[in-house]
C-alpha cells in the first residue's frame, strides 16, 4: 500500500486457521458510508461441490455465498479482508467475475475493515465464526455448545420452536433443514451407480443424475439444437436468435436484454437515483435486487 493510501495491511493473530501468519486491513483515512474501497478489488472464480472433496476450504481465500451451489473463490487484495457478522462493508459487484467492497457505515481511523462472507463459510449459520461481533454477543464459536449425543435421532432437540443440532449447536427453523445439516457431520454417503462419483447428500446425487445421465432434451424451434434444461434453451433462444432486442446504455455502451435492467444500471452506475426504499430503515437503493440483498442481510 502506498504512503497516501486510505488503508494499510497489518499482522493479525486472532484466527487460528491463519496459522500465525494472518493479516487484516485497517483504515488510515476516514472512509464514509457508501464509499467504494476500490483498492480492495477481487476476481471471483466459481467452483462446484467437488472442490471441497479435493481441497481443504480453509487453505484458500474463499468467499461462499448463501447457497452451496453458488460458491466462489475470491482472489486479489479483497481476500485479505476478514469476516465479521456485523461487517462495516458489503461486497459491491463490478461485473459477473469481479468485485470490490463498499462501506455500509462510516469507518474511523484505526478500525479494521471487515466484510460478510455469507452464512456458510464458518459452518452452518457461521457456528464457528470467531469475529469480534460474535465474541461480544457470545454467538458463533463463542456460543455455549449443546452436549454431543451418540444416537443420530437424539441429535434433534426442539427448543423455543427452533431445532438445535446437538453436534455443533446450530439452530434451524425446519426439521428438513436440520436433517440435511446433520448429514454434513457424516462421511460421504451416496455414490452414483453409473459413474461412481461420491456425494455427501442425496439431493446432490439426484441433481447429478438428472444433469449428467438423464438425457431429456429441449429443442430450439429455430435451429433444432438440443439442451438438457429449459433454462439453457431459453438462454440460447435469447442470445442466439435475438428474441429480445438489445438495449444499449447511451452513457457507457453496455447492453441489456430489457429496458428495466438498463434503467437499474443507469440508476446505480450513472445517476445515483434510488427509487427503492427499505420499509424497515428507509435506506434507498437503485434496484429491487440491491434492496432485497439489503433486507436479507440487515433485517
Ligand atoms: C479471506 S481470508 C482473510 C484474510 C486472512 N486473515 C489472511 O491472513 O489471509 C479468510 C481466512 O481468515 C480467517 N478469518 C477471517 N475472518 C474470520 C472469522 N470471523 N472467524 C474465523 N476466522 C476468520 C480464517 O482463517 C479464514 O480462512
Amino acid at each position: 500500500m502506498g504512503k497516501d493510501s486510505r488503508i494499510s495491511i497489518e499482522i493479525c493473530n486472532r484466527y487460528p486457521n491463519d496459522d500465525g501468519c494472518g493479516v487484516k486491513i485497517t483504515v488510515r483515512k476516514v472512509i464514509w458510508k457508501n464509499q467504494i474501497i476500490n483498492e480492495l478489488y477481487g476476481r471471483m472464480a466459481p467452483v462446484n461441490e467437488d472442490f471441497f472433496g479435493k481441497h481443504n476450504v480453509k487453505d484458500f481465500s474463499v468467499a461462499i455465498s448463501n447457497t452451496k451451489n453458488d460458491i466462489k473463490l475470491l482472489l486479489g487484495p479483497v481476500s485479505f479482508v476478514n469476516h465479521d457478522c456485523e461487517s462495516n462493508t458489503d461486497f459491491f459487484p463490478l461485473g459477473p467475475k469481479s468485485t470490490t467492497i463498499r462501506a455500509n457505515r462510516k469507518i474511523s481511523i484505526g478500525e479494521e475493515i471487515t466484510t460478510y462472507y455469507g452464512s456458510l463459510y464458518f459452518g452452518y449459520n457461521n457456528s464457528e465464526c470467531m469475529c469480534i461481533s460474535c465474541e461480544k454477543k457470545k454467538d458463533g464459536h463463542f456460543k455455549q455448545q449443546s452436549p454431543v449425543q451418540s444416537d443420530t435421532d437424539s441429535n434433534v432437540e426442539e427448543r423455543d420452536n427452533l431445532l438445535t443440532c446437538a453436534i455443533c449447536g446450530s439452530y434451524f427453523l425446519y426439521k428438513s433443514w436440520l436433517k440435511r445439516h446433520i448429514t454434513s457431520h457424516m462421511d460421504p454417503l451416496v455414490s452414483c451407480d453409473r459413474c461412481n462419483k461420491v456425494f455427501k447428500r442425496g439431493d446432490s446425487l439426484k441433481r447429478h443424475i438428472k444433469s449428467m445421465h438423464e438425457t431429456v432434451s429441449y429443442t430450439c424451434k429455430t435451429c433444432s439444437k438440443s439442451f438438457n434444461t429449459t433454462s439453457n434453451l431459453k438462454r440460447h433462444e435469447n442470445t442466439q436468435h435475438g428474441s429480445k432486442t438489445k438495449m444499449t446504455c447511451e452513457k457507457c455502451g453496455k447492453t441489456f436484454t430489457n429496458k428495466q435492467n438498463l434503467s437499474y444500471h443507469d440508476n446505480i452506475k450513472h445517476t445515483g437515483v434510488k427509487p427503492y426504499k427499505c420499509d424497515t430503515c428507509n435506506e434507498e437503493f437503485g434496484s429491487p435486487c440491491y434492496l432485497k440483498r439489503h433486507v436479507n442481510k440487515e433485517h
